[in-house]
């Protein structure tokens, strides 16, 4: 990174630019307190722009140029690129923007903006925990942002990661946070050796005061609008498959925009075990994906799928030896995650917004199908069946 500073100094600017609009607020200095930064002062920015240590993105750069040509010399007064001058254009908008900021006001803003810079590259942990959102009610939801990734990890690895009740909950608040958040890609992964085990099957042994009727129509509900937040999520959703999955873990899978799996990996829909029926939309998008017969063969028949087979089948976007799984997997999101986000997102809108009302359709009726399915006797068999291999009940 060092020079860019250098180029910036001297009005560089070359590369793609993100749309100006997307620059976050920087709180504009206007009057006041601005008037007290020295040229000095100014002059040591520039030069602490060239020690930091990781490039601050187009956008940042494009306003470090406005603020620096404003502080040096004045509001805008060159005329405006052509139409087709694309880059020069952006510059010159970026400047002008500031209409008739002092000069005294943009080297404060310069200064403020390069100090904030530096202390974030001084951040001693390149993951930190997302500030700015409600962190989940437990610890079997862990939420995280850095380096462009806000990353939602399944934390009960004792349990094989399967989900309970308020995990459902927690997921559903962390898409909502961070489908708003800063970061251009969001990450489901697990922690421990499995990527989720499904639906807690515990779930169902807390009856309401309802009765097993109140408990299946919360649960429909629940589960609708749990699988509606990966079916509208706005950004690209990456599933980091560091394990095995298992029922609505695997289903889901289909509404990732990427899926990458390590190849200890096992892919597993045991529903008709269960006495359940397939939901998380995988009674559309199995068969769109993989074709109807193989689709059937692990809804219907539960046959559990290898990395590499569901991989072959579409479900998977690439496998990984476990081995460097992780190393290789994340230097690839990072790598992505510095794409320009309007463009990603705008990329799935296309995609996603042709599906989304039968999505929604779909995973209304698998929801109102497994309500039903909850009541009956070969679903509460299965259940009771496993919690008593497991001496639960
Ligand atoms: C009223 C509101 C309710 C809200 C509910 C919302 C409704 C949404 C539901 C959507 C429909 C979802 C469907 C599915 O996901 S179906 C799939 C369900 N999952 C399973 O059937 C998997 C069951 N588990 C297993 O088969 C095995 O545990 C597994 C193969 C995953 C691992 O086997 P292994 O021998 O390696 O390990 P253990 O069995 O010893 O497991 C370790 C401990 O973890 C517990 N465990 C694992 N998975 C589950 C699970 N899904 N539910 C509950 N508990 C689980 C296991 O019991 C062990 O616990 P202990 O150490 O205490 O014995």
């Amino acid at each position: 990174m060092a020079g860019f500073a250098g180029r910036l100094a001297r009005c560089w600017y070359s590369g793609f630019l993100r749309s100006p609009l997307q620059v976050p607020a920087l709180g504009l200095h206007v009057g006041g307190p601005a008037m007290q930064t020295s040229q000095k002062d100014f002059n040591n920015a520039v030069s602490q722009l060239k020690l930091l240590k990781e490039d601050p993105g187009n956008e940042v750069k494009l306003k470090l140029y406005a603020l620096y040509k404003q502080a040096t010399e004045g509001p805008c007064n060159v005329p405006k690129p052509g139409m087709l001058d694309f880059i020069n254009k952006t510059k010159w908008d970026a400047w002008n923007a500031l209409g008739s900021l002092s000069k005294e006001a943009a080297r404060q803003n310069y200064v403020d903006l390069v100090s904030k810079l530096s202390a974030s590259s001084e951040s001693p942990s390149p993951e930190a925990p997302a500030a700015d959102r409600k962190q989940p009610e437990s610890d079997s939801l862990v939420v995280t942002s850095g380096d462009g990734i806000t990353t939602i990890r399944l934390n009960r690895p004792t349990k094989k990661n399967a989900l309970t009740t308020q995990m459902y909950h927690d997921i559903i608040a962390a898409l909502q946070a961070a489908s708003k958040d800063e970061s251009p890609i969001t990450v489901l992964t697990g922690s421990g050796d499995y990527f989720c085990s499904g639906n807690d099957l515990t779930n169902f042994t807390s009856l309401p005061a309802g009765g097993p009727e109140e408990m299946a129509r919360s649960s429909a509900v629940l589960l609708r609008d749990f699988v509606n937040c990966f079916i509208d999520f706005p950004k690209p959703l990456v599933a980091v498959v560091n394990g095995p999955a298992v029922g609505i873990s695997v289903t889901i899978l289909g509404l990732f925009d990427v899926v990458y799996a390590t190849d200890r990996a096992t892919f597993h829909t045991p529903f008709s075990h269960l006495g359940q029926s397939p939901e998380g939309c995988s009674s559309y998008t199995f068969p769109k994906i993989m074709g109807s017969s193989k689709a059937a063969e692990m809804l219907l028949f539960g046959k559990k799928l290898t990395a590499q087979e569901a991989c072959a089948q579409g479900l998977v976007t690439e496998v990984f030896p476990d081995s460097t799984f992780q190393k290789e997997v994340w230097a690839r999101l990072k790598a992505y995650s510095k794409l320009p986000p309007n463009a990603m997102r705008i990329s799935k809108q296309i995609i996603r917004d042709r599906e989304k009302e039968k999505l929604h359709a779909v995973n209304a009726e698998e929801s109102n199908v497994l309500r039903e399915r909850w009541l009956s006797d070969e679903c509460m068999n299965a259940i009771a069946s496993f919690l008593s291999r497991k001496s639960k009940l």
